[in-house]
C-alpha cells in the first residue's frame, strides 16, 4: 500500500517542515487538499501553494480538487507543478472534457467520488483515467470516521478494473488510520491517503505503521 499524507492536517504556518518529515519517512506522494468554499464549506489551498511546495520537495504533488467549475483551474495547478490532479464527477457536468483537458496540460488525470455517488457514472471515463479516488468520508474537513460501506465500492471498482483490463490506480481518501488501512487495503485500495492520523502523531511511525513496516 503507498500512502499520500495529506497536508490539510499539517501544520499550515510551518508547511515545509511537515512535507520534510513525511519526506524522509518514505511517503509516496503528497496530497494537497484543494477547497474553494463552495463544492465543499471549506477554504484552503490554491496553485501558488503548488507553486511554492514544488522546489521543496521531490515527492510527487497530488491535488485534489474540490471546486465547482475544476476546468477553469487546470492550467493554474499544472503550470504550477502539480503531477496528478483529481477532479469531482459532480462538479462538473463535462467530466470526459476535463479529462481530456487535464491529459493535454501533460498531467496525470484522476477522478473522485463522493460517498454517495454510484461507480456506473464513470462508465464512459475510466479508459480515460490513471486514477480513481473514492471518498471514505463526506469532503470537506480532515479527522472524520471512515465510511465502512466504502469498502465494497472499492472492492468493485476492483473487479470492473480487472474486469475491462484496465490499469488505473485505485486510491481511498477519508478516516484512514490503523484500524482501517487493512479493510481497503484488503478490497483493492492501491494509495491511501491519511491526514489527522500520519500528522497526529510521529509521521514516521504512523507511515510506517500504515505501510505495515511496524
Ligand atoms: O479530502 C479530504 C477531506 O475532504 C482528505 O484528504 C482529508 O485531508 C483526509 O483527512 P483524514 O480523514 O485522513 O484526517
Ligand atoms: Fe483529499
Amino acid at each position: 500500500m503507498k500512502i499520500a499524507p495529506s497536508i490539510l492536517s499539517a501544520d499550515f504556518a510551518d508547511l515545509a517542515t511537515g512535507v520534510a518529515a513525511v519526506e524522509a519517512a518514505g511517503a509516496d506522494r503528497l496530497h494537497i487538499d484543494v477547497m474553494d468554499g463552495h463544492f465543499v464549506p471549506n477554504l484552503t489551498f490554491g496553485p501558488d501553494t503548488v507553486r511554492a511546495l514544488r522546489p521543496r520537495t521531490s515527492l510527487p504533488l497530488e491535488v485534489h480538487l474540490m471546486a465547482d467549475d475544476p476546468d477553469r483551474w487546470i492550467a493554474g495547478f499544472a503550470d504550477a507543478g502539480t503531477d496528478i490532479l483529481l477532479v469531482h464527477q459532480e462538479a462538473t457536468a463535462h467530466l470526459y472534457g476535463t479529462l481530456q483537458t487535464i491529459a493535454a496540460h501533460h498531467v496525470q488525470a484522476g477522478v473522485v467520488l463522493n460517498p454517495g455517488t454510484p461507480l456506473n457514472t464513470l462508465d464512459e471515463v475510466l479508459p480515460l483515467v490513471d486514477q480513481v479516488l473514492i471518498m471514505t468520508v463526506n469532503p470537506g474537513f480532515g479527522g472524520q470516521h471512515f465510511l465502512p460501506a466504502m469498502t465494497a465500492k472499492v472492492a468493485a471498482l476492483a473487479k470492473t478494473r480487472t474486469a475491462r483490463g484496465l490499469n488505473f490506480a485505485i486510491e481511498v481518501d477519508g478516516g484512514i488510520n490503523d484500524q482501517t488501512i487493512g479493510d481497503v487495503t484488503a478490497a483493492g485500495a492501491d494509495i491511501a491517503v491519511a491526514g489527522s492520523y500520519i500528522f497526529g502523531g510521529d509521521p514516521a511511525q504512523r507511515l510506517a505503521k500504515l505501510e505495515g513496516r511496524a
